[in-house]
């Protein structure tokens, strides 16, 4: 399977949107949004705003990842903006990962779930079967531009031998520092979607369209070593 990309549009260049948005569109899977609420993770980024102002002009999924204490305050918003997935962190549902789960649903969306780099799979062992999508974070949550934290790929191999072992669907997507130094260990470990970012994309060159032909072409390099390798 071709691996999937969804960049990060909080990485964008918020004074471009609109040209930005138009080189994404025929070109992403899909759009990852960042909301965070200050208190989750200190940091303020994009919001249901946001997704209600771009929903009009891209085709592609947008996929939103809840950084806030309480996800119940903002699905229906987002939803109601355009949202076609929304996925909170496993660490803020615990109380009542069913009812937000069935909620999302219920709403007509996909539901995700993101994982801190300290939390184990574990954590989510009794709903994983739900999940459209599971996140792994490389990076602990709140900034763009962190180090990849190298434990992390054992937890995506972990999710990997688990949909294999019990034909879940969840996609199997990796946010945090996802770039040229560490695309061919994601794919190895058993990545579906890579969540592009400042490192990735946004800084590798000034003009959009010639930066994603770049990532492309590293990432397809990455993918046919580790076909190679396989
Ligand atoms: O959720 C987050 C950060 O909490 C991400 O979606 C970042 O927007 C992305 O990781 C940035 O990419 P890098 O700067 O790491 O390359
Ligand atoms: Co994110």
């Amino acid at each position: 399977m071709r691996i999937q990309i969804s960049p990060s549009l909080m990485c964008m260049n918020l004074m471009e949107i609109k040209q930005q948005l138009s080189v994404l569109n025929s070109r992403a899977d899909f759009l990852h949004v960042d909301i965070m609420d200050g208190h989750y993770v200190k940091n303020i980024t994009l919001s249901p705003f946001f997704i209600e102002q771009i929903r009009p002009h891209t085709p592609v999924a947008i996929d939103v990842h809840l950084m806030v204490e309480h996800p119940n305050d903002f699905i229906e918003a987002v939803a109601k903006a355009g949202a076609d997935y929304i996925c909170p962190h496993a660490e803020t549902i615990n109380r009542d990962a069913f009812r937000v789960i069935n909620h999302i649903r219920s709403l007509g969306k996909k539901v995700g779930i993101v994982l801190n780099p300290a939390t184990p799979v574990s954590f989510i062992h009794h709903y994983i079967h739900l999940l459209d999508k599971i996140t792994v974070m490389t990076v602990d949550p709140g900034y763009a531009g962190q180090p990849f934290i190298p434990e992390m790929v054992q937890k995506i191999q972990e999710l990997k031998a688990l949909k294999l072992a019990h034909g879940h669907r969840y996609l199997i997507e990796i946010d945090g520092s996802c770039n040229q130094r560490t695309y061919s260990t994601l794919l190895d470990a058993g990545a579906e979607v890579l969540i592009v970012g400042t490192s990735g994309l946004f800084t590798i060159h000034d003009d959009l369209a010639t930066a994603w032909t770049m990532m492309r072409d590293s990432i397809d390099t990455a993918q046919g070593l580790q076909q190679e390798s396989a």
